[in-house]
């Protein structure tokens, strides 16, 4: 069985929506971003702050490759800058994954974000405005990378239950 990977920016919903796929299918689910913060015994802000980017990049990547590397059948949801580092975007491409782009508006993700930003490092200091433009800039050079995913779901105005729903028939 393949693994099923879920990317996108930060809050189209990978580890809200791998969760809930992963009650239906009973497949087990993992969240790269627990699984950093298990390996460095930090949270991503600490991680952030005591080592910098460029050091969570290089374990993001690591782990990313671990993950895929173990012979379990897992979903995993990425942290939303994952694809767009140390060609992280190239293994969206493999045989034995399938790659699903949960694709999100700038006005979903800011809606999602505003209030939902304390435990994200890039937006946790912005005022309201800031966010806004940021987010569309950043989603624009981000894109990229993001459609080098196998499958593509709008998550705009869909429950959960939705979205998920678009992933199985994906998957069937
Ligand atoms: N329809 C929806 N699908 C997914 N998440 C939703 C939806 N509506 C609201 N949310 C909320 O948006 C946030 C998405 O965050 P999260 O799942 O952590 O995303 P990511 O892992 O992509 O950053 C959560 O707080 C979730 O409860
Ligand atoms: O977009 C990013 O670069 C990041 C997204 C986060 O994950 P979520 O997308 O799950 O919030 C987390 O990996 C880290 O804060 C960096
Ligand atoms: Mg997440």
């Amino acid at each position: 069985m393949k693994k099923i990977i879920l990317l996108g920016y930060m809050g189209c919903g990978k580890s809200t929506i791998a969760q809930n796929l992963s009650k239906i299918t009973n497949i087990p689910f993992l969240d790269l971003d627990k699984c950093i913060e298990k390996r460095a015994n930090l949270s991503i802000n600490e991680i952030f702050e005591q080592h910098g980017e460029v050091y969570f990049r290089k374990l993001e990547h690591k782990m990313f490759v671990e993950l895929l590397q173990s012979s379990e059948n897992n979903i995993i949801g990425l942290g939303g800058g994952t694809p767009c580092y140390a060609n992280n975007h190239e293994l969206l491409k493999r045989d034995d994954v399938v790659s699903v782009y949960l694709k999100a508006s700038i006005n979903t993700l800011y809606s999602r974000l505003v209030h939902n930003k304390s435990k994200r490092p890039l937006i946790a200091n912005m005022n309201e405005e800031e966010m806004k433009e940021f987010i569309a800039k950043h989603l624009f050079d981000r894109s990229f990378y993001y459609n080098h995913a196998q499958h593509k779901v709008s998550v705009d105005d869909k429950t959960v239950e939705e979205t998920v729903q678009d992933i199985l028939e994906i998957l069937a």
